[in-house]
């Protein structure tokens, strides 16, 4: 942990292009993702800031650890990995939603006929805890992606994954059967961080929560 320096850690993928709109928005400097793009490292330091770019599921990591004092991650990680880190503002961008989804034939399928089926997910914490919240036992087939493809091969009955504008599930021929939660992007911060480099932090952390609260999205 550097001590004059404050250090973001940034998605890259989906959130990288909110994200940097939100920190032109706040006045900081930021860089042509486009450009640079194998660059993962951007140094500002007579801001006394730098920028760290992570896969996002690596996001809470970096934060936890200290590498990083800040980190934008969305709400479906967060609650997936249960890292000890604060979670400080609800950014409102990354909008999606947790869904259980199962094959257009097993639309009209009860929640307890789910039991002991077998369901494939990039999240299996979070739908552990679904179904467990649901007294049903399901087995858990932990993939990487493209999660919708395991039912039609044959090696789940049902996925728990994200929807967002619901093109993937009707494209594989699977529908929504329940939602489980909504994420949107969040800023998450050390722990520790948060209390030796406070005089930093609060400010842009009030900074950042009075925007969001005061314009449009940009997504
Ligand atoms: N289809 C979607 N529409 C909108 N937001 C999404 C969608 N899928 C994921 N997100 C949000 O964007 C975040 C980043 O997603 P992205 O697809 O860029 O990375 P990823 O492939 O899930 O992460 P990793 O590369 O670390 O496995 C997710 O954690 C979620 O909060
Ligand atoms: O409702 P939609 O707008 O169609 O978006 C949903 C898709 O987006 C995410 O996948 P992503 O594109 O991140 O690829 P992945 O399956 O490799 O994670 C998610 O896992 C769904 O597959």
């Amino acid at each position: 942990m550097l001590a004059d320096t404050v250090t973001f850690a940034l998605p890259k993928g989906r959130l990288i292009e909110p994200s940097l709109n939100l920190l032109a928005d706040l006045g900081l400097p930021t860089f042509d993702i486009k450009e640079d793009s194998r660059s993962l490292l951007f140094e500002f330091s007579e801001q006394g800031l730098r920028y760290i770019i992570c896969r996002p599921t690596d996001v809470p990591a970096y934060v936890e650890h200290g590498a990083a004092d800040l980190g934008i991650v969305g709400k479906d990680i967060i609650v997936e990995q249960g890292k000890d880190v604060f979670e400080m503002v609800d950014l409102g961008f990354g909008y999606c939603r947790f869904v259980v989804a199962v094959p257009a034939q097993m639309k009209d399928i009860s929640l307890e006929e789910l039991s002991y089926r077998r369901v494939a997910t990039k999240f299996p914490n979070v739908a552990a805890e679904f179904f467990r919240q649901q007294g049903l036992q399901v087995d858990i087939i932990k993939l990487h992606g493209n999660i919708e493809l395991a039912p039609l091969m044959g090696i789940s009955d049902m996925i728990v994954d994200i929807v967002s504008t619901g093109r993937t599930l009707a494209e594989n021929n699977l529908v929504e059967l329940v939602q489980i939660m909504e994420s949107t992007a969040r800023l998450i911060v050390n722990r520790i961080s948060y209390r030796v480099k406070y005089h930093k932090l609060q400010p842009l952390i009030d900074r950042i929560r009075y925007l969001v609260k005061n314009r449009e999205v940009r997504q």
